[in-house]
């Protein structure tokens, strides 16, 4: 009682004093020059601006609720966090067009919330360091060369094919029984990296998933909102007692599996160095030669199962999701892969580019349902004017790719999965510098260094579930049944994982 009581008074005298420094800070600004007007945007609160909206329509699904915003206020608006904060929101291709091309390098740096500088994780995170890091540029020529480079994913390409076989065989052995099929396609993407990076399996497909349980709390502490991202003076209280000293906890447990049982055992086994022909033995060199610190190489691990593990599992789950909804798209690409595979058991990574219907299933899932919905980027140069409006240095800058990916002048019936439409006129790719209203790994210097492998390894993991296997769904289940809403967090998900069931094909 006593401790809530002194709670409350330090919040009461934290806001105070926050608000007076920040209104001296306005003030002084107005004396010396004064700003251009902001975008448009709704009216906010004097002290909390818009602050109220994320814990209103911005809360469980902001992309839907920053797209309706875009609906009244335009396709460039703004709104206040607090008093220290300004975000812009870009919701049409034109607009990203601008943020992603023509202010690409001052818009090449992140927003960083505060959770994420637990540990000090973000110092050292590709995710989060500006793009004129040093450190940076060494961890995205690392990703580069294994993740798109020919000689890279060339290398990739067993690993992929062994654990998208091994994928299927744990549904044949389900066959006859609900299963929830997220689970064991992230089992498998976590083992995919796993392989890449420091060649181990770190889950069993059929056992206990100890690993699942070190990463999943940090997602889910990450996907909350923080209030002291609004206000910076109460940060001290939620890092004592708030998210922050949680997201410090789980964090600290993830770091210490990489560190003891990755790097640890490595260094240990020194006969067998350099010789794995894995992303780790390239950290290992670098760190032999003082080029990263142990500590780096855990973050760049990090970066890495955070980065690749949920956006994939949940686009292989969504894209099966939706055939399952439509039954005759689901026949279409059940056709294509019998008359491409025929009696073959397995697919390979090479039948992928005989596979055009299955490519277009997968872009057609991306552009519904991105799984990075909201990319958020901050201003760091002066000069940025989006559609026409100036951004000044230190604002946020939010690219809603789902709503660009709605945008009705671009998609016709936008709301409807039609993978069909990426099969006629001009091919539409994720690589592509001109389409803006289709850029579901982002672009620019910033752009997913995953796009590549993701290419191959959604389409060749979701084949794997579909060739001589169906799916049906539970008793007295119908397709109109299926929950396709969202849920918003480090990605965006399906609120109600997909159950269903793997039987023989016919
Ligand atoms: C369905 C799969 C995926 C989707 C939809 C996706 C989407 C995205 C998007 C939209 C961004 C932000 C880009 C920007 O700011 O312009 C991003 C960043 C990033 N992605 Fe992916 N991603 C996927 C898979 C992967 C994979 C497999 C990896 C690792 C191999 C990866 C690693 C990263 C990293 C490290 C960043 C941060 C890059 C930076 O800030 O410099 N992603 N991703």
């Amino acid at each position: 009682m006593v401790f809530s009581a002194f709670l409350a008074c330090a919040l009461v005298t934290l806001i105070t004093i926050h608000v007076l420094l920040v209104l001296g800070k306005n003030k002084r600004r107005c004396k010396t020059g004064g700003s251009l007007a902001p975008p448009p945007g709704p009216a906010g609160h004097p002290l909390l601006g818009n602050l109220l909206y994320f814990f209103g329509p911005l809360r469980h699904n902001p992309h839907r609720g920053l797209s309706s915003l875009a609906e009244t206020y335009g396709p460039v608006l703004s709104l206040r966090l607090g008093l220290t904060r300004t975000i812009v929101v870009v919701s049409s291709p034109a607009a990203a067009h601008d943020a992603l091309t023509k202010n690409d390098a001052a818009l090449a740096a992140r927003l960083v919330p505060d959770s994420v500088c637990a540990l000090s994780y973000s110092a050292t995170s590709m995710v989060f360091l500006p793009s004129s890091n040093k450190l940076w540029k060494q961890d995205r020529a690392i990703i580069g060369s294994r993740f798109s480079s020919a000689r890279g994913l060339e290398t990739i390409q067993p690993i992929l094919e062994r654990h998208a076989h091994k994928l299927m065989k744990h549904f044949r052995a389900c066959y006859g029984r609900p299963v929830i099929v997220r689970e064991a396609v992230n089992g498998t993407v976590l083992n995919i990296i796993s392989n890449i990076l420091f060649s181990k399996d770190v889950v069993d497909l059929q056992g206990p998933q100890t690993f699942k349980g070190l990463i999943a709390p940090v997602l889910e502490e990450w996907s909350k909102s923080n209030v002291a991202d609004a206000f910076p003076l109460l940060a001290p209280l939620d890092h004592l007692l708030g998210s922050r000293r949680r997201i410090s906890i789980h964090l600290a447990k993830l770091f210490r599996f990489f560190d003891r049982e990755i790097i640890e055992e490595r260094l240990a086994n020194t006969d067998t160095s350099g010789k794995h022909n894995d992303v780790l033995d390239v950290l290992l060199a670098r760190f032999a030669q003082s080029k990263l610190t142990r500590q780096q190489i855990t973050t760049f691990l990090t970066d890495m199962f955070i980065a690749a593990s949920d956006t994939s599992t949940v686009t292989v789950q969504r894209a099966l999701a939706e055939l399952l909804r439509h039954p005759e798209k689901m026949e279409k690409l059940r056709a294509e892969l019998v008359a491409r595979l025929g009696f073959n058991d397995f697919i390979k990574d090479t039948d992928l580019d005989e596979l055009p219907y299955l490519q277009a299933v997968v872009k057609e899932t991306l552009r519904l349902h991105p799984a990075v919905p909201l990319i958020p980027r901050e201003v760091v140069a002066d000069g940025v004017s989006l559609a026409g409006f100036p951004v000044p240095v230190g604002t946020g800058v939010v690219i809603n790719l789902w709503a660009i990916e709605r945008d009705e002048k671009a998609w016709p019936q936008p709301e409807e999965f039609v993978p069909e439409r990426f099969l006629v006129g001009s091919p539409v790719h994720f690589q592509g510098t001109e389409n803006f209203a289709y850029k579901p790994f982002g672009a620019g210097r910033r752009v997913c260094p995953g796009m590549d492998y993701t290419a191959h390894s959604v389409p060749l993991l979701l084949a794997s579930l579909l060739h001589k296997m169906e799916w049906k769904l539970p008793e007295g289940m119908s397709p109109e049944d299926i929950d396709l809403s969202d849920r918003y967090g480090t990605v965006l998900d399906l609120a109600t994982p997909l159950r269903a069931v793997p039987v023989s094909a016919a």
